[in-house]
């Protein structure tokens, strides 16, 4: 008996032991969870998960079982990612150690300010899933497959038209780094603009594209073809971001296989021809900064309306202020018979209707039989905006809206009624940027240059543009060479890379800008400039700018 009671308090002390331990471990496992949360829950704000859209259900997958770091990361699944790894690690030290800097250098101020901004920044969520191979897939199930070196391109320049960016492109593209892109492509892709009314709007229709985010990922694809994807893949693959290893070699364009490569792409039409354009940059390419150059809007208009009669022989025998008076006119027309404005709404006189009988005599000059429209007369000159009630136009008269006549808005939004590009609206600067604020942030994504600082030193703009999107310096200050003859960049240089200044020479016209003409211009954008300061800070103030 004594055994058997023995026996059973033995057997009682061992449950009791072994309930001790269940408890310990549960114990433990509690602590070690607690320690792990606080350890990758609470990061800086690169760490914290994204939140991902419901329409891609492979990327939501990828959300809900990764933390994401970067927008580039929604572009892989998680098997991707394992094949992929090394590369983005890579990228990824590279990507922590510039945030890291950042953080150094950047005022806490302005960190918290940038936390709470609500844009579409670089934490953009992205809905195109990531593909392994460099053969792009527009795939049954409604799924763009891309396969793209992150931040491609690196930036764009945006604008303004005349603001010198053919010859930042010059030195851009001697940069021993940068990506000699093919030449269809190397001076204005116009893929916002131009493409993506005329080819891409199309091909989501003939695709039966309906999802937004099947047709952002089918533009990235198309956008991606301009550039050399492949070379740029191959590249990451030894890139040294690290030590920002560049090539010594002065005569450029022998890129040094070692060192990253850098893309970018030029169209200056980007910031003035449609609201919509720097929403869908962002859609598309949440990663690349942006550049704009301001220019007095009426030097940017005086040399535009250069270009336009040097390439364009038929419209010579337009004056400036033809071109003006026209492009006005149209704009008040359309608009008058849109809406039930009056001739006092506009800074130009209007009789009802675009009658050209009624402008000549208004106006005096001739009809110009060929184009049905009439060349005012050469002595004519701009009324003074004093008499017109309602300047500045309204920020809604630059794109109508749909349900209102659309073949008005074709006619008159891109192009003048002269078949030329508008020349007058393309220095409302203030109306066009607000279209840019709404999803860029100026010093953070987008970096706004005065032309006259080009002008003045043209070289170290460019510097200046190359540390905000984080490319290296070139080793040497560029010189002259084979990359700037026309063939390679195209023929309305008028730069001179050995000295870094505008040829004087060129910029000579037969037509000069007449004062009346000026002091017209001056007066209609007045309003406009005045609101940038009030968009961009003191900097821009119509003092500091002398416009
Ligand atoms: N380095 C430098 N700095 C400042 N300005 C310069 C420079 N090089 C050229 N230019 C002048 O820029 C005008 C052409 O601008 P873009 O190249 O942007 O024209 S375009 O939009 O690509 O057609 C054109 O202006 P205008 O001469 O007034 O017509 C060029 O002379």
């Amino acid at each position: 008996m004594a055994v058997i009671k023995g026996m059973n308090v033995v057997s009682m002390s061992i449950k009791k032991l072994a309930f001790i331990l269940v408890l310990i471990a549960i114990f433990t496992n509690i602590i070690l969870l607690l320690f792990y949360n606080h350890h990758h829950g609470d990061g800086d704000d690169a760490n914290d998960v994204i939140s991902v859209s419901t329409i891609d259900d492979g990327i939501s997958k990828i959300a809900s079982e990764t933390v994401i770091t970067s927008p580039s990361d929604l572009f892989r699944t998680s098997k991707q990612k394992q094949h992929k790894r090394p590369i983005r690690n890579h990228i990824m030290t590279m990507e922590h150690q510039q945030k890291q800097k950042q953080k150094q250098t950047i005022p806490q101020q302005k960190q918290k300010q940038r936390r709470k901004s609500t844009k579409t920044s670089s934490s953009t969520t992205h809905p195109c899933s990531y593909g392994s191979s460099s053969s792009n897939i527009y795939s049954e199930n409604n799924r763009t497959k891309v396969t793209i070196p992150i931040k491609t391109p690196t930036f764009i320049l945006i604008g303004v038209q005349k603001s010198g960016t053919t010859a930042l492109l010059t030195h851009f593209s001697n940069h021993p780094q940068m990506l000699q892109t093919k030449r269809k492509f190397r001076r204005e892709a116009h893929f916002f603009d131009t493409s993506w009314q005329t080819k891409v709007v199309k091909e989501f229709s003939k695709l039966g594209l309906k999802q937004a985010n099947d047709k952002h990922c089918f533009a990235l694809e198309q956008y991606m073809k301009l550039f050399e994807i492949d070379t740029i893949l191959a590249n990451s693959e030894t890139l040294d971001h690290t030590t920002h290893t560049t090539n010594t070699n002065t005569n450029t364009n022998h890129h040094d296989e070692k060192s990253p490569l850098y893309t970018f792409e030029k169209t200056p039409s980007y910031f003035s021809s449609n609201p919509e354009i720097p929403k869908r940059i962002k859609q598309i390419v949440p990663w690349s900064k942006t550049i704009l150059i301001l220019r007095n809007p009426i030097d940017r208009l005086y040399s535009q309306y250069k270009m336009t009669i040097k390439d364009v022989y038929n419209l010579r025998k337009y004056s400036l202020e033809d071109m003006i008076y026209h492009e006005l006119k149209a704009m008040g027309t359309t608009q008058l018979n849109m809406t039930s404005l009056n001739e006092n709404q506009l800074p130009i006189p209007i009789n009802g209707t675009y009658d050209s009988n009624a402008i000549l005599s208004s106006v005096g000059g001739e009809q110009d039989l060929d184009a049905g429209i009439p060349i005012i007369a050469s002595d004519y000159k701009m009324p003074s905006l004093l008499n017109f009630q309602n300047h500045p136009i309204p920020s809604n008269y630059w794109i109508p809206n749909k349900q209102q006549n659309n073949a008005a808005i074709n006619k008159y939004s891109d192009k003048g009624p002269l078949g030329h590009q508008i020349l007058i609206r393309k220095g409302l600067y203030s109306i066009q940027l607000k279209w840019w604020l709404k999803h860029y942030t100026v010093d953070d994504d987008l970096l706004i240059i005065n032309y006259d600082d080009l002008l003045h030193d043209t070289y170290d703009v460019y510097l200046r543009i190359l540390d905000f999107v984080n490319i290296p310096h070139p080793p040497n200050k560029l010189q002259n060479s084979s990359n700037t003859n026309s063939s390679n960049i195209g023929d309305t240089i008028n730069y001179d890379m050995n000295n870094h200044k505008v040829r004087e020479d060129q910029r000579k016209s037969d037509r000069p800008l007449k004062n009346e003409t000026r002091r017209y211009l001056s007066e209609f954008y007045k309003p406009y400039n005045m609101e940038l300061e009030k968009l961009l800070g003191p900097k821009w103030s119509l003092d500091k700018l002398n416009w």
